[in-house]
Formats: structure tokens, C-alpha cells, sequence
């Protein structure tokens, strides 16, 4: 499943923080997303997840096809770590054993029974990333994976991704760090093109918007 981009523009805020981004990510691909804080990293992942329009351009994928990990984990507190991967297993009708090899991918069978809520901060991400494993999902959109992962964790992550390519998948991820996947194209955001104006779709995602601008 092919993600294009095409001339995009994305705003936060009403105002434009990128613009005249064009790329293609295929099957078997990584995108790693990089620049300095605030330049827009975010926004554009949200923008491609569908979250919110794009101020110009286009993204073009089915959005059946796309899986977005938020800086948020997104668990329910009060399940445990395997009814949180059940429950988003059945949400896109995957099955058990789907859901056993997100656990085993993510060392996460030994915490199996215990509840998110009282899960460390890796832990709870180690789950939030194996809940993209039970989408079953091609296109993953990835925000800061490897926050409050350990040395360990964040090669179990790579290692993860680099089964999801190989199995003609794809990522698109926003990291500050080395993710020691040399097969990924590293797209360098450009801070001088994330210089504020309005957008033309400005005030649409924002209440905070007017007072910043
Ligand atoms: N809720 C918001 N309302 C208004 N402006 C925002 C909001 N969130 C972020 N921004 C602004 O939008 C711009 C892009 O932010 P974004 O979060 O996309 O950057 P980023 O590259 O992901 O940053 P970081 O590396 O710090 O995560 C920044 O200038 C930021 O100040």
C-alpha cells in the first residue's frame, strides 16, 4: 500500500508550519522524520493520519491502511496488558494469535496479567507499540516511539519494524534518536521553511489558535 504526499502543507495553530512537502513511502520502507523542536514533526503525522486537514496538498492512502502511535499510548488503565491487545485485535478482527505475537515481540508476556494502570512508563509504551502489531495495519505512523524505552526495548522496537518491512509494510517515524535502522531514507525537516504565517484553513484545529497567532 503506497502512501503519496503530494505538495502538502500542514498548519498547527492556524498557522502554516510546513509546506511543499512531496514523498512516497512503499511497501518495505521506513521514512525517519527529523528536526529540531517544533518544526512540525507532529503535525505532519497527524496530518497524514487524518486527524486534520492539510492546509494545501494532498495525502493520498486508503485510511484503512494507516496506523497512527501517538506521543499517547493510548492503553485502557483498567485492563490488563493482554484485554488492551485483545480488545484493539477485535476492533480490526485479528485473532489470538496475532495478539500472542505482539506480546512475544514486545517482552511483554511475563507482564500479561497486570493492569496498564500500573504499568512503568517503557512498559506502558513497550504496549502501546505492540498494539500496532493487532491492527494488522500496512502504513504505520510513528511519534517518538522510543520515548522511556531502555537501550533494549529500543532495538526489540527496531527489530519489530524491520519484520513489519519485510513484510511488505511501511513507517513513517518522527525520532530524535538512532533507531539503528540504516535501511530508512531520512527526511530532514527544514526549520527555515517552518518560519509562521497564516494558514488558509486557519483556525480549524485549535481553540488556542487566535491567542497564539
Ligand atoms: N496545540 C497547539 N496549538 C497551537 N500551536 C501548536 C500546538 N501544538 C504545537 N503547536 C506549534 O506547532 C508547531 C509544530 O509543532 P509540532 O508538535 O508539530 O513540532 P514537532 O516537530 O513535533 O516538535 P517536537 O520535536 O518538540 O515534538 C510548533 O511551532 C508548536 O509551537
Amino acid at each position: 500500500m503506497e502512501l503519496v504526499i503530494s505538495d502538502l502543507a500542514v498548519s498547527r495553530g492556524g498557522l502554516v508550519v510546513l509546506e511543499g512537502m512531496s514523498f512516497t513511502l512503499s511497501p518495505g520502507e521506513a521514512l525517519i522524520l527529523r528536526g529540531s523542536n517544533g518544526v512540525g514533526k507532529t503535525t505532519l503525522l497527524r496530518t497524514v493520519a487524518g486527524l486534520q486537514p492539510p492546509a494545501a496538498g494532498h495525502v493520498s492512502a486508503p485510511p484503512e491502511s494507516l496506523a497512527y502511535a501517538s506521543h499517547a499510548d493510548g492503553l485502557k488503565s483498567a485492563l490488563t496488558v493482554t484485554e488492551n491487545l485483545a480488545f484493539w485485535a477485535a476492533v480490526h478482527g485479528l485473532g489470538r494469535d496475532r495478539l500472542e505475537q505482539a506480546l512475544e515481540a514486545m517482552d511483554l508476556m511475563r507482564l500479561r496479567e497486570r493492569r496498564a494502570a500500573q504499568l512503568s512508563a517503557g512498559q506502558k509504551r513497550r504496549l502501546g507499540l505492540a498494539r500496532m502489531l493487532v491492527t494488522g495495519r500496512p502504513v504505520w505512523l510513528l511519534d517518538e516511539p522510543t520515548v522511556s524505552l531502555d537501550q533494549q526495548s529500543v532495538g526489540l522496537f527496531a527489530r519489530v519494524v524491520r519484520g513489519h518491512l519485510a513484510a511488505g509494510g511501511s513507517a513513517l517515524i518522527a525520532t530524535h534518536i538512532d533507531l539503528g535502522l540504516s535501511e530508512a531514507r531520512v527526511l530532514e525537516l527544514d526549520p527555515f521553511r517552518a518560519e509562521a504565517r497564516p494558514s488558509v484553513a486557519a483556525g480549524f484545529d485549535d481553540p488556542f489558535a487566535e491567542a497564539i497567532a
